[in-house]
């Protein structure tokens, strides 16, 4: 991912074999929205150009394979969506969850509400604002996020956010396991949990997804859907940042 404006260029490859397992019935959606990264994403400067011919392995189906861990109904917040990974890709493979994008930068909002209008999901929301600014008034089951900050910063921003038996699913690399034992003592101090690290997707994608999941087993809020949810969405985008 970039943050300077690039030329659109490089061709986006169809959908490969595993894509097609992956996604099923949303893989038109999929690939519209693997279009709309290679074009207006690139143009914005929202990923590089050189992420287009890698787009489907090293993006969607990367991130797509979450689902595994994300039950039916659940309600999702994505943290740092920036141009919606991982939480576009859950939201359009998974209809029956509620996603929230939760991202602060205008420019990665605007262009995540026209995607979201474009697939046509009403199953996702954006909300523009950071984790931390959301604390005491949106609470959900779980909390995915990839490459937005170290582990124990992002738990800090993350774990107030979900509800008692809820978890964060922290996309990280193949050092995952490293960056656990570095960070689980102030993980811990922050709220009462369980850690581990999981690989999700063998045989869907090379190499499979590593998550980090820690899942928080004490009461940091409400333990029922509702009214807290309501009131965040009441909130959204009311908050004047610019970029
Ligand atoms: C490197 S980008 C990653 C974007 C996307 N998750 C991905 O994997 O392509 C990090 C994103 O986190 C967002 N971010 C940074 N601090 C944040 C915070 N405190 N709360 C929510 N989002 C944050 C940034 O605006 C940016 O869009």
């Amino acid at each position: 991912m970039t943050s300077g404006t690039e030329e659109p260029g490089a061709t986006l490859p169809a959908p490969p074999p595993q894509a097609v397992a992956v996604f099923g019935d949303t893989l038109p959606v999929a690939t519209r929205y693997a279009e709309l990264l290679a074009d207006d994403g690139v143009r914005r400067g929202l990923i590089g150009p050189r992420e287009v011919p890698r787009l489907w392995e090293r993006h969607l189906i990367n991130c797509a394979v979450v689902e595994e861990l994300i039950p039916e109904g659940a309600e999702v917040v994505d943290v740092g969506s920036g141009a919606g990974l991982p939480g576009l890709v859950l939201g359009l493979l998974r209809p029956d969850i509620k996603m929230t994008l939760l991202e602060p930068l205008l420019r990665r909002t605007v262009f995540l509400d026209e995607a979201v209008e474009a697939l046509g999901l009403t199953n996702v929301e954006v909300r523009r604002g950071r984790a931390e600014e959301a604390h005491g008034e949106l609470y959900t089951d779980f909390v995915t996020a990839r490459a937005v900050a170290p582990l124990s910063r992002l738990a800090g921003w993350s774990l107030p956010l979900l509800r008692k038996g809820g978890s964060l699913l922290a996309l990280k690399g193949e050092q995952a396991e490293a960056e656990l034992a570095e960070a689980e003592k102030d993980v811990s101090k922050l709220r009462p949990g369980v850690c581990d690290v999981i690989r999700v997707g063998r045989g869907k994608v090379d190499p499979a997804t590593t998550v980090v999941r820690v899942t928080v087993t004490s009461d940091g809020g409400p333990s029922a859907s509702g009214g807290s949810q309501k009131k965040a969405r009441n909130g959204k985008k009311k908050r004047g940042r610019k970029r």
